[in-house]
C-alpha cells in the first residue's frame, strides 16, 4: 500500500521562530523518512512581521488559504520591535486572526514537562515542583482580546471589554472535562475565575480566582494538578507563570484546536487539523544569536503527530528523545541544553542530538 500523504505548513515566523522551527521541521522530516505508512509534506508559508514587510500584512490571502486546506499546521513566533505598539499593522494581529479564521477556541498546554534532572533549573525549590502535572486548557478566541475596545474623548479613556457568550464558556468546558475523562482516574478540574457547567460530568470541580491561581502557580503548584480551565487572557498569563517549574518558557508545547483533542486509543478517532507552536514569542533579546530552546517546539511537533495525524507512536519517540537529551547528560558526553537552562549549546546542537536519539527510537 502506498504511503498516505500528509499536508504540513509550517510558519516560521519571526525572532527566534524560523531557528526553533527549523529543529522541528527535522524531527518532522525524519519521522517521514522512516515510516512506511506516512509521507509528511511540509511547506513554508510567510507568516507575521516578516509577512507585513513582504505583503503589508501579517496573514496573507495565500497563506491562509494554505493553512485552510492542511492537514496540521506548525507556527514559530510573531513579533518583534520593528513591528511594535506605534505600528500601523502588528504581527500579532495576524495570530489572533488565523486563530480565530480556523475557529481554534481550544489551546492545550501541557505543563508537564518538570523532571528529576530539570529541577535544578526552576527557581522554585525542587520539593514544590516535583510532581506537578498540569494541562492548561485556555480558550483562544474570545474574551478580552477579541472584546470591543475603543478609546473615548481626546484619547485620556479607553476601553476594552471581556466578553462571552454561555455557549463559548460550554464548548470549552467541555474540552477540558473531554481531557479529564480521558485520563485514568479522571483529572481534577480547576476552573480559573469562570462560573462553568462541569457538573453534567462525572468530574471533580473546584473553582479559583485568578489572582490567587497565580500564586498557588507558584507557591503549591501540586494542588493544581490536573486540568487548569480558563478564559483566553488568563491563560496566556498563566501558562508563561507554569513555566517556571520545568525551568524555562523555551519548554513548553502548545496545540490550538478547534474542539477536545482525538485520541487514537479511542474507536472513534479522527484525526482533526490545528496549529502547534511553542508557548513563547519571538524572544528579540536572543533572536539571532542562535541560542534558543528548540524543545518547545519540538514537543509541539509531536503534539502535531499525535492529534492531527493519529502517529501516537511516533510522537511517544519523539518525547521520549527530548526527555533522553534533557535528562542525561551522558549522551554525547556532555550536557545538551541551551542557554536558558544553563546550558551551552546552540539552537542546532540541541536538534542535533533530538535527531540522533530519534533515529534510535523510530
Ligand atoms: N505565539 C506568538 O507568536 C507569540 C508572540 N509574542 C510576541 O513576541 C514578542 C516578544 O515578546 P516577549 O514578551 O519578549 O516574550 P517572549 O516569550 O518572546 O520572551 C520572554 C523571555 O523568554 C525568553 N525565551 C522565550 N522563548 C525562549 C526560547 N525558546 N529559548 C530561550 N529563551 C526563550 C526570551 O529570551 C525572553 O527573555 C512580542 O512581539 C510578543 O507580542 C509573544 C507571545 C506569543
Ligand atoms: C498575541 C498574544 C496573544 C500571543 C501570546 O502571548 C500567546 O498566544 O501565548
Ligand atoms: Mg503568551
Amino acid at each position: 500500500m502506498s504511503p498516505k500523504s500528509y499536508r504540513i505548513v509550517v510558519l516560521p515566523g519571526d525572532g527566534i521562530g524560523p531557528d526553533v522551527v527549523a529543529q522541528a521541521t527535522r524531527v518532522l522530516d525524519l519521522v517521514s523518512e522512516t515510516s512506511t505508512s506516512v509521507k509528511l509534506i511540509l511547506e513554508s508559508h510567510d507568516f507575521g512581521g516578516c509577512a507585513i514587510d513582504k505583503y503589508g500584512e501579517p496573514l496573507p490571502a495565500s497563506t491562509l488559504t494554505a493553512c485552510q486546506q492542511a492537514d496540521a499546521i506548525l507556527l514559530g513566533s510573531v513579533g518583534g520591535p520593528k513591528w511594535g505598539p506605534e505600528a500601523k499593522v502588528r504581527p500579532e494581529q495576524g495570530l489572533l486572526g488565523i486563530r480565530k479564521a480556523l475557529g481554534l477556541y481550544a489551546n492545550v498546554r501541557p505543563a508537564n514537562f518538570a523532571s528529576d534532572s530539570l529541577l535544578s533549573y526552576t527557581p522554585l525549590k525542587p520539593e514544590i515542583a516535583r510532581g506537578v502535572d498540569m494541562i492548561v486548557i485556555r480558550e483562544l478566541i474570545g474574551g478580552l482580546y477579541f472584546g470591543p475596545r475603543q478609546e473615548q474623548g481626546d484619547g485620556d479613556t479607553a476601553y476594552d471589554t471581556m466578553v462571552y457568550s454561555v455557549a463559548e464558556v460550554e464548548r470549552i468546558t467541555r474540552v477540558a472535562a473531554q481531557i479529564a475523562l480521558a485520563a485514568n482516574p479522571p483529572l481534577a478540574i480547576h476552573s480559573i475565575d469562570k462560573a462553568n457547567c462541569a457538573c453534567k460530568f462525572e468530574l471533580t470541580v473546584d473553582h479559583y480566582l485568578v489572582d490567587s491561581a497565580a500564586m498557588i502557580i507558584v507557591a503549591n503548584p501540586k494542588k493544581l494538578n490536573g486540568v487548569v480551565l480558563t478564559e483566553n487572557m488568563f491563560g496566556d498569563i498563566l501558562s508563561d507563570e507554569t513555566s517556571v517549574i520545568p525551568g524555562s518558557l523555551g519548554l513548553l508545547p502548545s496545540a490550538s484546536l478547534a474542539g477536545a483533542p482525538a485520541l487514537v486509543s479511542d474507536p472513534s478517532f479522527k484525526p482533526t487539523s490545528g496549529i502547534y507552536e511553542p508557548i513563547h514569542g519571538s524572544a528579540p533579546d536572543i533572536a539571532g544569536k542562535g541560542i534558543a530552546n528548540p524543545i518547545g517546539t519540538i514537543l509541539s511537533a509531536a503534539m502535531l503527530l499525535r492529534y492531527s495525524l493519529g502517529l501516537e507512536k511516533e510522537a511517544q519517540a519523539v518525547e521520549a528523545a527530548v526527555r533522553k537529551v534533557l535528562d542525561e547528560p551522558s549522551v554525547g558526553g556532555y550536557g545538551i541544553r541551551t542557554a536558558d537552562l544553563q546550558g551551552k549549546a546552540t539552537t542546532v546542537e540541541v536538534g542535533d542530538k533530538v535527531v540522533e536519539v530519534l533515529k534510535s527510537l523510530l
